[in-house]
């Protein structure tokens, strides 16, 4: 019997892919509170523990405000450029090997930020990463449902001298009320230029915003998916087509997505046969880096060392890696747990 920090233990060991994170998200507030003085800007808040206090969240639309606030520091290449790094060193020393984040371009162009800042830093970060630890990395630029298409349709617009640089286009922000379909064509625009096509669905959406992603949108891969478990029909549908779900644990638990770690629905995922991963999502906000939400599973949820496999080789499978850079990584896994 493996004993609970054995797990822990090889789970923070073990080479891991993150493929559901904002970078926006990985805003520690000490790095806000740097930003925003070397950049003068007030915040709202006055000290770090004033922010910190306020990282209570009832839902999805409590922590989007504050998400958004904490953004708006954000005005040159080198903010995105020193935001990205930090994330990507934090997770570095966390044995995470490969990133696919998103960055919400609608959320900066708002504010007078242009595009090719917000990308070029972003960019140069993730290239840094590589040349210095081979940690490889894809870019999804992601459109805020609460805004209209017409808007994703002028952001695709802006990004288009960049798409060497991107690799995939996503769906986030408020859910509820913006189903998939409202952006069916400037999705049909996104997959037409090859970019491979994520969608947050069943977050706080029902069943229904999971179909329409798949079957009206065509996704590439499911953010979330956590209420496709309400409809058997939807189940079956995204293990025969092997779609793979980004679920996020810490996340899930700090927006009420569930109520208690302990009833955290990704074990049923893996006995029901999908593709879960574990993810970290807007770590700076939700209480955790990738060894955490693995920490908080292990020691909540008692997932057994075959899941805990499973989870890291369906993050390394669900990656838009090439084969060979799975094979790698499936061959370090692999030892370990032999
Ligand atoms: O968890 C999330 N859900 C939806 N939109 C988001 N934007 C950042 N994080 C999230
Ligand atoms: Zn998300």
């Amino acid at each position: 019997m493996d004993t609970t920090n054995t797990l822990i233990a090889l789970s923070q060991a073990m080479p891991k892919t993150e493929l559901h994170l904002h970078i926006e998200g990985t805003f520690e507030p000490e790095q806000m509170f740097e930003i925003a003085r070397r950049n003068q800007v007030t915040l709202k808040y006055h000290t770090i523990d004033d922010l910190k206090s306020a990282y209570q969240f009832t839902n999805l639309q409590d922590f989007l405000d504050l998400y958004y606030q904490g953004m708006s520091v954000l005005l040159h290449e080198i903010d995105f450029y020193d935001l990205t790094m930090a994330y990507l060193s934090k997770v570095h020393s966390e044995n995470v090997v490969h990133v696919e984040i998103f960055f919400d371009p609608q959320g900066h162009l708002s504010r007078g930020v242009a595009f090719d800042v917000q990308i070029k830093g972003i960019y140069r970060a993730l290239q840094d990463a590589k040349q210095q630890w081979g940690m490889t990395s894809k870019l999804i630029m992601s459109f805020l449902r609460h805004l209209t298409e017409e808007s994703a349709f002028e952001t695709l617009a802006l990004a288009t001298p960049y798409l060497d640089w991107l690799d995939g286009v996503g769906l986030d922000s408020s859910e509820l009320g913006h189903p998939p379909e409202k952006f069916l064509r400037v999705f049909q625009a996104c997959q037409a230029l090859g970019l491979y096509v994520t969608a947050h669905a069943g977050e706080e959406g029902p069943p229904e915003y999971v179909w329409q992603a798949i079957h009206a949108i065509g996704v590439d891969r499911i953010d979330h998916g956590n209420r496709a478990l309400e409809d058997d029909e939807l189940v079956a549908d995204i293990k025969h087509r092997g779609l793979t779900l980004t679920v996020c644990p810490l996340s899930n638990l700090k927006l009420c997505v569930v109520d208690d770690m302990k009833n955290h629905p990704i074990q049923k995922m893996l006995a029901l046969g999908l593709n879960a991963t574990v993810n970290s999502d807007d770590p700076a906000y939700f209480g955790g880096y990738m060894n955490d939400n693995y920490a908080a599973l292990i020691r909540q949820t008692q997932i057994n060392k075959a899941q805990l496999y499973l989870l890291a080789k369906n993050g390394i499978l669900g990656s838009w890696m090439t084969d060979s850079e799975k094979a790698t990584h499936l061959n370090t896994l692999n030892a370990l747990f032999d």
